[in-house]
């Protein structure tokens, strides 16, 4: 019989995680990293894309990395035994990676490319449940509709794309923009509830 656990541990500086885990019903404390940036954790290095890498090895790969570090600060903090989640997100069109933008500039190039065409978002998942770690993938195609430069601006504007893959949210203004979808909204967001509640089965956090 598969052990029983109480609440996990989710490791996202995201919002939208939260608010998808919490959906579930699942307890969950936040384990970040430290603000002080002392503990030798490097994001940016984290989510450097290899050349010439694939965007579903990419978004695999680097939730493994998410999940090895916040293994690694579990046990250095010497916090109670529980599950641990992560989750990477990324927007692909054909084999480019669209990662978070730098800044508002980044956001205008990357909505002017994906305008009037259909991308792929993929979201990896993946739980440590002590030795074992269990791992799912969702991947939803979206089409979006043609932009002018003044409606890209005038969303840009709005600060939404920054901190987005892509250099947008669905569940925010960029929605106008949405002409078709298939796959998961919530895998989307940022955590695909369908996805994430078979691990969480899996390994006891759910009974049902
Ligand atoms: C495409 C899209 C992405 N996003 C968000 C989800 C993710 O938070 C973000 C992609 O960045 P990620 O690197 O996946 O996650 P993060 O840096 O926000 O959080 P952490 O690594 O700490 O878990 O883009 C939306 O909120 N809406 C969307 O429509």
């Amino acid at each position: 019989m598969t052990q029983e656990h109480r609440f996990i541990y989710l490791a996202s500086q995201s919002p939208r995680r939260r608010q998808l885990l919490e959906q579930l019903g699942v307890r969950h404390e936040l384990l970040l990293p430290n603000a002080a940036g002392d503990e030798a954790e490097d994001a940016e290095a984290i989510e450097a894309v290899l050349p010439g890498e694939a965007p579903t090895t990419y978004v695999e790969r680097v939730t493994g990395l998410k999940l090895d570090a916040a293994v690694a600060r579990h046990a250095r903090r010497g916090l109670s035994p529980a599950p641990i989640l992560c989750s990477d997100t990324t927007v692909a069109l054909g084999r480019t990676i669209y990662g978070k933008p730098e800044d508002a500039h980044d956001a205008v190039r990357m909505l002017r490319e994906l305008a009037g065409h259909e991308h792929r978002v993929l979201t990896a998942v993946a739980l440590q449940v002590g030795p074992r770690r269990l791992t799912a993938l969702s991947v939803s195609r979206v089409r979006f509709a043609p932009m002018s430069r003044a409606q890209i601006e005038d969303y840009v504007a709005t600060g939404e794309p920054l901190g987005k893959a892509g250099a947008y949210a669905i569940q925010g203004r960029a929605a106008a923009y949405v002409e078709h979808l298939s796959g998961s909204y919530s895998g989307i967001m940022g955590l695909p509830m369908y996805e994430t509640a078979r691990l969480l089965r899996a390994a006891g956090v759910l009974a049902v």
